[in-house]
């Protein structure tokens, strides 16, 4: 079933607005306090807007004006199923009667409702787990077993707020492979941080900050071509957003910082279409690609900017060297021979063939 949900909560600066296609799978990215877990209560009905509207398929499940309430749907009668980070199984319950509990509560019979269960623990790779109660299982498997029941409601919309989070690194590539699985004809939203998720599991990113959608897109399109701080930041990217300058040959942040790059030409070729003089622009480049020296680099063309290293950490077998809003992945040794350390003054620079333009 498509999803239409536009929703104002004055009381957390939130306005948030999305559609999802039936069938489709989308992620919500974005930063803590962003507005993802209140965008999936109120598609649960766990949450009344004070003004908005959530729609699914041809049914309206709430309706409010100005604070006054036109329609609502209660959480149960939605056919939404929400699942959490903590799996939230009944304790009291097998496993198996955690999965048959919600056909049982759709009017199924034991014996048929059983078999859904039976089914589902099947798939998920737990049959002979299903007798178990879930204090006497993994995290991991709790985690499935969750998965099962949420989908045995047969849900016409399943929300999954960040599903992975409560789990050890080892165990969620299986996990993400029983969604990945199950997903596929289901009408999802994922609220997230990890970026494997979305390009794992999604179909569309829709970045949230501040409480609103600031960039929405193909996942790929995103990741490659990030337009948001937060994008960049989870595709490994650096960004600098300015307006082209044909006097500079690229663009100008408002911070007066210019940036050489390619600009992007859907075409390719000799005959590249120069921007238009203000249009906004993204400059990206890979922190692999920036160098570091104590001095203005010169030679081949290049961008090099005046810095103040605010942070050195490790990353892989590189040192991430942060500075401000830009990083730059150098060796080691680089750092050695710099003497870095967090206050320098020191020149970033980066191959304007590097860097990649783009509208903003
Ligand atoms: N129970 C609450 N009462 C009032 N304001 C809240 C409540 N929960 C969240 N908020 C506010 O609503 C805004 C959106 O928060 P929300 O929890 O939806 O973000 P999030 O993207 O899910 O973050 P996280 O990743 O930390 O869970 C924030 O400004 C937050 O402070």
């Amino acid at each position: 079933m498509s999803l239409a949900l536009s929703a104002h909560l004055p009381d957390r600066d939130v306005q948030l607005d999305l559609e999802v296609a039936d069938g489709e799978t989308v992620a919500l990215l974005g930063p803590n306090g962003a507005g993802k877990s209140t965008l999936l209560a109120v598609a649960a009905g766990l949450l009344r807007p004070h003004d908005g509207r959530v729609t699914l398929g041809a049914r309206t499940l709430t309706h409010v004006e100005a604070g006054r309430t036109r329609t609502w749907v209660p959480p149960h009668a939605r056919q939404v199923a929400l699942l959490a980070q903590d799996p939230l199984l009944f304790p009291h319950l097998s496993v198996r009667q955690n999965i048959a509990f919600g056909p049982r509560a759709r009017g199924a019979s034991q014996l048929s409702a059983g078999a859904e269960a039976d089914r589902w623990l099947d798939r998920i790779g737990l049959a002979d787990l299903g007798e178990r109660r879930p204090s006497a299982i993994s995290g991991g498997q709790a985690q499935r077993v969750a998965v099962a029941r949420a989908l045995a409601t047969e849900p016409r919309l399943l929300l999954l707020d960040e599903p992975m989070a409560a789990l050890d690194v080892d165990v969620t590539p299986a996990l993400r492979h029983l969604l990945r699985e199950v997903l596929s004809e289901q009408t999802v939203v994922i609220a997230t941080h990890d970026v494997l998720d979305a390009l794992l599991l999604a179909d569309r990113v829709v970045v949230l900050d501040g409480g609103r959608v600031v960039e929405q897109g193909p996942t790929r399109e995103v990741l490659s071509r990030p337009r948001s701080a937060f994008a960049a930041r989870i595709a490994g990217l650096n960004i600098v957003a300015g307006t082209w300058s044909d006097e500079d040959g690229g663009i100008r942040a408002a911070t007066g910082v210019v940036v050489h790059g390619l600009p992007h030409d859907d075409g390719g070729g000799a005959d590249r279409v120069l921007p238009t003089a203000g249009t906004p622009m993204i400059a990206a480049f890979r922190p692999t690609a920036v160098s570091v020296f104590p001095a203005r680099a010169t030679g081949s063309p290049r961008n090099s900017w005046p810095v103040t290293v605010t942070t050195l950490e490790p990353h892989g077998d590189l040192v991430r060297v942060r500075a401000g809003n830009l990083s730059a992945d150098i060796t080691p040794q680089a750092v050695a021979d710099l003497a870095l350390a967090p206050g320098d003054s020191v020149w970033l620079s980066v191959k304007a063939t590097e860097v990649d333009l783009y509208p903003a």
